[in-house]
């Protein structure tokens, strides 16, 4: 292929440039990657233009896919160098950048190329937004299966469902002014074959997801046939799923004696990875189900959807048929995914917008109150789909934790500091020691009993008591210095052997490890956490199953890291009942956010530690996620 040269306009702001190759162009935008420019080059040769400004947003809109956005919108990047950037010490530009005119050059550009929005090109504008096809395509085949699901079914059995919600939800309200969500969710769930129940921590998701499963089996069985509904359980990760089943399970165990038996045996309890429950194939991006190979099942639960990237959401609802229902629970306020995409953030806006007239009509019968409160103002912005648990039973109004999870996602970084500091609750205190101070108080306190543990189910239990959270990798306070700092104190405590801990690998027994990458055919995923064992004189590697443990030689290994610290993201889906967040200095505070405090705030049970500065809590507090996307609903 020949390389591609752009001449560039000459006017005051732009200097003439010609990019003959990678390199020159390297030399001209900071952080620029091959691949980012050979995406710019092919679309531009696909369009058979040179066009600077069009090669230069083709690189933007890639730089943007890789930063989590699922398209570019132009007016935001109108007006704004690309690529440009400082050099700090001596004061002076190290790349020059590209300066992006403004919007109406822009749009009189791209008019230029009727085939952008075609749909059909290998960069697609649509609604002043560009998008790499691929994406563009996930996310319009997301939107209309997401539409499409969401409907209102007609000609419901409305006493029936009426007759149902009665028997699942006993307890006389004499307050008729008092809200349910969850018997709203398990109603809002009858009538339509999408839906989301959104909520906090504790909120009582899989509480109320037991109940609309009890709920939409006894309605199948006054309905219809002998066969049973076929539902699937999944999540992201397969802590998150085995904290499902787990749930699950403990849900059907407290409804005993309140609903039938026959009804509670025919809820599963055995979640899946939504991977597993797709059907990876080997050397493979697809996965085994999909639209020409549907899932057989009737009804799908997936919690923890903030983890999900658009891409997998939208792979998961190609693979599914017409009449199947799908139930995804979630914590919108939670980080979104690490690949591209928020969906669940965009799906479930908060404070919910209200219901459609329809729907009110529908949940007032059904729930025989008056719930006219519900229905939104504004027709042409309503999220029928929606409910949002608001009650959290984990943490009640009092306790610190809760406290400062809700001040932290309301942006009030003053009033979260103010309790970290001063906590009538003694669930949340800030760390003022020394690093050295805390790393061992804590690695002797939580850790070094796993060291002489001889019983596999009690080191598992003892791993989930805590975890050291971190923003980041590299640093003071990343994972790699953090996980070493421990390692050798417990080397110079000589609770460990140095000579077997600094090999290159450190093994030993009691060492908890998380492994960093999918093995489809071994069965470990990319944040499974396993536990080094000795075992019958030799070393192996143990992970928790549903049922036993599952037993890996050291060598055998995909590739891992050692967790006594982790950093926020992977903890996602997992929970420990003491958390202690360390948080870096605040210059490197840039990649601290909201919703990144929150979700490893809401990670501990009953005690959260911090170790912060007050200027890097209210930098953090202060960002939030931006994620691009048009997926509404
Ligand atoms: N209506 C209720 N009555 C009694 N107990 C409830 C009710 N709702 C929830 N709970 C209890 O509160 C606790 C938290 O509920 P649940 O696990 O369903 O919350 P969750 O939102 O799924 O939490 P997480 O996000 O942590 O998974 C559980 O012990 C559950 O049994």
């Amino acid at each position: 292929m020949e390389p591609l040269s752009f001449d560039f306009p000459t006017d005051d702001t732009q200097d003439i440039a010609r990019y003959q190759s990678f390199s020159q162009a390297n030399e001209r935008l900071a952080n620029l990657q091959p691949i980012d420019y050979y995406f710019a080059e092919h679309v531009c040769q696909v369009l058979g233009t040179h066009n600077a400004l069009v090669f230069h947003l083709a690189i933007a809109c890639h730089q943007h896919l890789q930063n989590g956005h699922t398209c570019l919108p132009i007016n935001e990047v109108a007006n704004t160098y690309l690529g440009q950037a400082f050099d700090e010490h001596e004061q002076s530009i190290s790349h020059q950048g590209y300066l992006i005119p403004q919007p109406h050059v822009i749009d009189e550009t791209l008019a230029r190329f009727p085939e952008l929005s075609s749909g059909e090109s290998l960069m697609v504008l649509h609604n002043q937004h560009l998008y790499l096809r691929r994406y563009y395509l996930f996310e319009q085949q997301l939107s209309q299966a997401l539409s499409d699901k969401r409907a209102i079914v007609q000609g419901e059995d409305q006493n029936l469902i009426k007759q149902v919600i009665g028997q699942l939800f006993q307890e006389n309200h004499t307050d008729t002014e008092t809200i349910d969500w969850q018997k709203i969710a398990v109603a809002n769930a009858l009538n339509k074959n999408f839906v989301v129940i959104a909520g906090g921590p504790g909120t009582g998701k899989t509480y109320t997801v037991t109940k609309l499963l009890a709920a939409l089996i006894m309605l199948h069985q006054k309905q219809s046939s002998a066969e049973r509904l076929n539902i699937a359980l999944s999540a992201p990760t397969g802590k998150a799923a085995q904290r499902l089943s787990e749930s699950i399970v403990d849900a059907i165990d407290g409804f005993k004696g309140n609903i039938d038996l026959d009804v509670l045996s025919d809820i599963p309890t055995d979640a899946q990875t939504i991977h597993r429950l797709l059907g990876v194939r080997n050397n493979d991006v697809n996965f085994k189900h999909n639209q020409d190979n549907l899932l057989p099942v009737d009804v799908l639960l997936v919690d923890e959807a903030s983890m999900i990237d658009l891409a997998l959401m939208t792979r998961i609802f190609r693979a599914l048929p017409a009449h199947a229902k799908v139930i995804l629970l979630g914590d919108a306020d939670q980080l979104p995914s690490v690949a591209s995409g928020s969906v669940l953030a965009d799906i479930a806006p908060r404070p919910h917008q209200g219901y459609t007239q329809q729907n009110t009509k529908f949940l007032t019968h059904v729930l025989d109150q008056n719930l006219s409160g519900l229905c939104a103002k504004d027709q042409t912005n309503t999220s029928d789909h929606l409910t949002i648990l608001q009650h959290s039973r984990r943490f009640d109004g009092q306790g610190g934790i809760g406290v400062v999870a809700k001040r932290v996602i309301e942006g009030d970084a003053k009033a979260a500091w103010q309790r970290l500091e001063n906590d009538p609750s003694n669930q949340v205190s800030l760390m003022r020691s020394s690093t050295d101070n805390w790393l061992t108080s804590m690695a002797e306190k939580y850790y070094r009993p796993l060291l002489t543990e001889s019983d596999i189910e009690v080191a598992f239990k003892q791993l989930a008591m805590f975890r050291i959270l971190v923003a980041m990798r590299k640093g003071d306070f990343g994972v790699e210095r953090l996980n070493q700092r421990i390692i050798e104190y417990f080397i110079n405590a000589q609770f460990i052997d140095g000579s077997q801990a600094f090999k290159k690998q450190p093994m030993y027994h009691g060492m908890p490890i998380m492994i960093t990458e999918n093995h489809h055919k071994m069965g470990l995923y990319n944040g499974d956490i396993g536990l080094v064992w000795q075992q019958n004189g030799q070393l192996v590697v143990l992970f928790e199953q549903s049922q036993g443990y599952k037993s890996v030689i050291p060598s055998r290994l995909p590739s891992f890291e050692v967790v006594y610290a982790m950093t926020i993201h992977k903890t996602q889906g997992s929970e420990f009942n003491h958390v202690l967040m360390a948080l870096p200095d605040a210059n490197q505070h840039k990649l601290l956010t909201r919703e990144l405090l929150y979700t490893g705030i809401t990670r501990a049970k009953k005690q959260l530690s911090i170790v912060s500065s007050m200027e890097t809590w209210q930098q953090g507090v202060k960002a939030q996620v931006v994620r691009h996307s048009q997926l509404v609903l």
